[in-house]
């Protein structure tokens, strides 16, 4: 195995001048006091500096670094005018169900948190404030003073929200469950909390004055919302990569820990998720500093030049499209488990699509398996009887091999998974998960009598897979539907295209590029999401210089906006004069 080039910290780079950031609660306090200084004069209202905090965000931190510094004559921190943490729970329990992995969809806004008395409270109490500084900060800062002198937009990317939640340093938003379970937190977070914010977000982040960056509360960053905006302007333009991160599992294994360069500390790696924009960062990079932004800002900011118009158009500001990793070399099977059909996810958890799989196989040890698909013949309330025998009666494990089939996977196979279709991936194997972006839409069918890292049985949700398994997706129609299905496209000097997928029920095609030279691609109007599944590195160009060469190296997954049009992506570096190839995944058009 080569040593690992897989780059770790991808960044959009905004400008060359450091300066244009400020690190350190004093330099930080420096650009507010100054930008306060210059704010219009409002004769009879206070001065407000009103800090909008993403949820997890550290509130005692900002309040006490920006008091301390900017002697407010009051702060108001928005939580002390929601409603009681059980009022808050009774208006959550519908979305969030009794269920432990899944609630559903709702239109809960931050306005909603609020009590409506203390609200009206605090808005008495700046009205009384006139001429004096006053610093508003939390969720819903906007809501208690919609038009602050100076606004921050306090960013945090889900990555760390989950950190903080495991380490128990945060709770939910309006309640006091830092001692919850973190699996609890976050589903209420992702079901509730998130989307709440985000409805806020985009109407607070496009008029922000500066973003500040506390992912690492020892060196906080600051940049202005102009600076912000111009980072996200470049990055909606060029091939750019988001922030990748790994987490350990129980089936997880040691092969992605090579591939990528990750430290030696967990026992294994089981997930690497390296295009989740909903929960991956993006950096921007002002000089050596980088500014860490959720790269969902990115989304909301530029969908029509990211996603494209059709894209968009279909799906809102969502990304549409997953890649990800899941390595068991060394390590166990995945749960044998199903998916939602598009009804049922849409019936039960409110989702507007479904969660729609397919493997790539990047890596394989001999004898690695796919579980894809129902035997032929096999008796299907039997399977039934059996999965649920197999969960409390450890002497009736369920036999697998018996109901499902068992394909051998071979580097670059691609297995198709539309949902419905009984699947997991075995031991010792690295795949590349090409999929639909919902990823938390797993019923668990059988866990091989194993723990989840907790030491407790992880959900299985039998009730749930029963109502979607489709009995007729047996050896024969897996073999004619689901497994390498390749087709050769087009072809040029010294490249070949195949169409590989997804299957005609999931919305993603995928085309592989074999390649010496140069490839001519094109977005077509619509995102494209490239991995580069062989070779050390590869560059993507510009027909017309619109963007800098953007060099990748193995593995790394990247994004092209649809507003790139017309790009060229060639072997370089080491891996000049050797054949490369890349995973292409779009949305696709109807007669594609
Ligand atoms: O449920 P397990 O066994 O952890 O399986 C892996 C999980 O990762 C996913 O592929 C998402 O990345 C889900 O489909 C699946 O639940």
């Amino acid at each position: 195995m080569r040593p690992s080039n897989y780059d770790k910290f991808p960044f959009v780079p905004v400008t060359a001048e450091a300066g244009a950031c400020r690190i350190g609660w004093p330099a930080i306090a420096g650009a507010l006091r100054a930008a306060l200084g210059v704010a219009p004069a409002r004769p009879g209202q206070p001065l407000v500096l009103a800090v909008e905090c993403y949820p997890g965000t550290d509130l005692a931190l900002l309040q006490r670094e920006l008091v301390g510094a900017l002697k407010p004559a009051y702060c108001l921190v928005a939580d002390d005018y929601y409603r009681s943490p059980a009022e808050v729970d009774a208006l959550v329990a519908g979305p969030l169900t009794t269920d432990p992995v899944f609630g559903r969809f709702n239109g809960l806004t931050v306005a909603d948190f609020f009590d409506p008395q203390r609200l009206r409270a605090a808005q008495e109490l700046l009205a009384r404030a006139a001429g004096q500084l006053v610093l508003v900060l939390g969720t819903g800062a906007t809501l208690v003073c919609p038009g602050p002198a100076v606004l921050v937009y306090a960013d945090l990317a889900r990555w760390e929200i989950q950190q903080r939640q495991r380490r128990g340093e945060v709770a939910n938003l309006g309640s006091d469950n830092f001692a919850e379970k973190a699996s609890l937190k976050y589903k209420r977070a992702y079901f509730v909390d998130w989307r709440a914010a985000d409805r806020l977000k985009k109407q607070a982040l496009p008029r922000a004055d500066f973003l500040l960056d506390a992912h690492d509360p020892a060196a906080p960053k600051l940049i202005t919302g102009a600076d912000l905006r111009a980072g996200l302007a470049a990055a909606a333009r060029r091939p750019f990569r988001v922030v990748p991160f790994f987490d350990p599992g129980p089936w997880g294994g040691q092969l992605l820990r090579e591939v990528c360069g990750l430290p030696a500390g967990p026992a294994n790696y089981a997930w690497g998720f390296d295009c989740v924009p909903e929960e991956n960062s993006l950096l921007l990079g002002f000089g050596d500093a980088r500014v860490e932004i959720p790269s969902l800002d990115l989304v909301f900011a530029h969908p029509r030049e990211l996603l494209g118009e059709a894209v968009h158009g279909r799906f809102g500001t969502e990304f549409p499209i997953r890649f990800d990793f899941l390595d068991t070399v060394g390590g166990g099977n995945l749960s044998l488990q199903v998916h939602p059909l598009t009804e049922y996810a849409q019936d039960q958890f409110g989702l507007a699509y479904t969660q729609d799989e397919s493997y790539y196989i990047l890596a394989a040890e001999p004898g690695a398996m796919v579980h894809l698909g129902l035997k032929e013949n096999i008796d299907y309330q039997a399977m039934l009887g059996d999965l649920a025998r197999a969960q409390d009666d450890p002497a009736a494990p369920f036999p697998a091999a018996t109901y499902i089939n068992e394909l051998p996977a071979r580097p670059h196979d691609h297995f198709l998974i539309p949902a419905g279709t009984v699947h997991c991936a075995g031991a010792g194997s690295l795949v590349l998960e090409i999929s639909a972006t919902p990823y938390i839409f797993t019923f668990k069918l059988w866990d091989w009598a194993r723990l989840g890292l907790d030491g407790q049985p992880r959900p299985v949700h039998l009730a749930h897979g029963g109502a979607n398994i489709q009995p007729d997706r047996t050896t024969a129609w897996v073999a004619a539907n689901l497994v390498n299905r390749f087709e050769p496209v087009a072809s040029g000097a010294g490249w070949r295209e195949e169409r590989t997928g997804l299957h005609a029920r999931e919305f993603i095609e995928t085309r592989r590029h074999w390649f010496t030279g140069p490839v001519p691609h094109d977005t077509r109007g619509g995102v494209n999401v490239l991995n580069l599944v062989q070779g050390a590195e590869a560059v993507v160009e510009s027909l017309t210089g619109a963007f800098a060469p953007f060099v990748v190296h193995y593995a790394e997954t990247f994004i092209v906006p649809a507003a790139v049009g017309p790009y060229i992506v060639r072997p370089h570096g080491p891996a000049t004069g050797t054949e490369c190839a890349t995973m292409k995944a779009f949305v696709r058009a109807f007669g594609d």
